[in-house]
């Protein structure tokens, strides 16, 4: 059941495939703008991390670069939600719906979807940035049989979910192919012209 606490949540979804820089960005507009940023992808991994019987079930399927079931991540993130909502109103969840059934049921459960803030990347530079980003970052799906499955997974399950959002106007698309602070640049002009602030 969606929680009164949750009312006045003003969600923005952060969409783009792997390594298209949700994460990158996200820290930026969290230092400039103070909302709070909830990666679904760091959830899971502190799950993991936790050593708990779960923790493993949800290794196996991260690790195959598949979707962990739709119920666990929910409840990740609305408990994270109730913790922070006195903070900011917005929320930037990074790395979520992954798919339809998870954006219908977020809506139905914990609160409505302001806009997506989607991320284009060619899939060639994804990959680049990923592979370069395994060299340090200690991630277990960093590796190139894991980003290929990620990239599959993001192309069948996350796009039609950008495709529904855009359907109803939602989405702002930002090119995010440049540098960084090109990109955050964009992401700025585009917050400006809908009053996020
Ligand atoms: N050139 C360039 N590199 C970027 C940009 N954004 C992120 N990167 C690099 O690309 C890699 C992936 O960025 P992340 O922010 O971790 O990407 P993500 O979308 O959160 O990826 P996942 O957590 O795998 O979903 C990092 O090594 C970043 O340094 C950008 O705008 N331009
Ligand atoms: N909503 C989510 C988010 C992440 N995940 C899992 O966690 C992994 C890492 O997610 P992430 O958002 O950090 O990274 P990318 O897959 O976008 O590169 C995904 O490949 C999925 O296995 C999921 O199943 N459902
Ligand atoms: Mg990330």
């Amino acid at each position: 059941m969606a929680d009164a606490k949750l009312k006045k949540a003003k969600v923005i979804f952060v969409l783009g495939g792997p390594g298209s820089g949700k994460g990158t960005q996200c820290e930026k507009i969290v230092a400039k703008y103070g909302f709070n940023h909830l990666s679904s992808g760091d959830l899971l991994r502190a799950e993991v991390e936790s050593g708990s019987p779960r923790g493993k079930e949800l290794q196996a399927i991260m690790e195959k670069g598949e979707l962990v079931s739709l119920e666990i991540v929910l409840a990740l993130i609305k408990d994270a939600m109730l913790k922070l909502v006195d903070k900011s109103p917005y929320f930037l969840i990074d790395g979520y719906p992954r798919e339809l059934e998870q954006g219908t049921r977020f809506e139905a459960e914990v609160a409505g979807c302001h806009v997506v803030l989607y991320f284009e990347v060619t899939e060639e530079v994804m990959k680049q940035r990923l592979l370069k980003r395994g060299e340090t970052s200690g991630r277990a799906d960093d590796n190139e049989d894991t980003i290929l499955q990620r990239l599959r997974t993001f192309t069948s399950k996350t796009e039609p979910v950008i495709k529904h959002y855009a359907d109803k106007g939602k989405v702002i698309k930002v090119n995010a192919s440049g540098t960084i602070d090109e990109v955050f640049g964009v992401v700025q002009q585009e917050f400006a012209k809908r009053e996020i602030k």
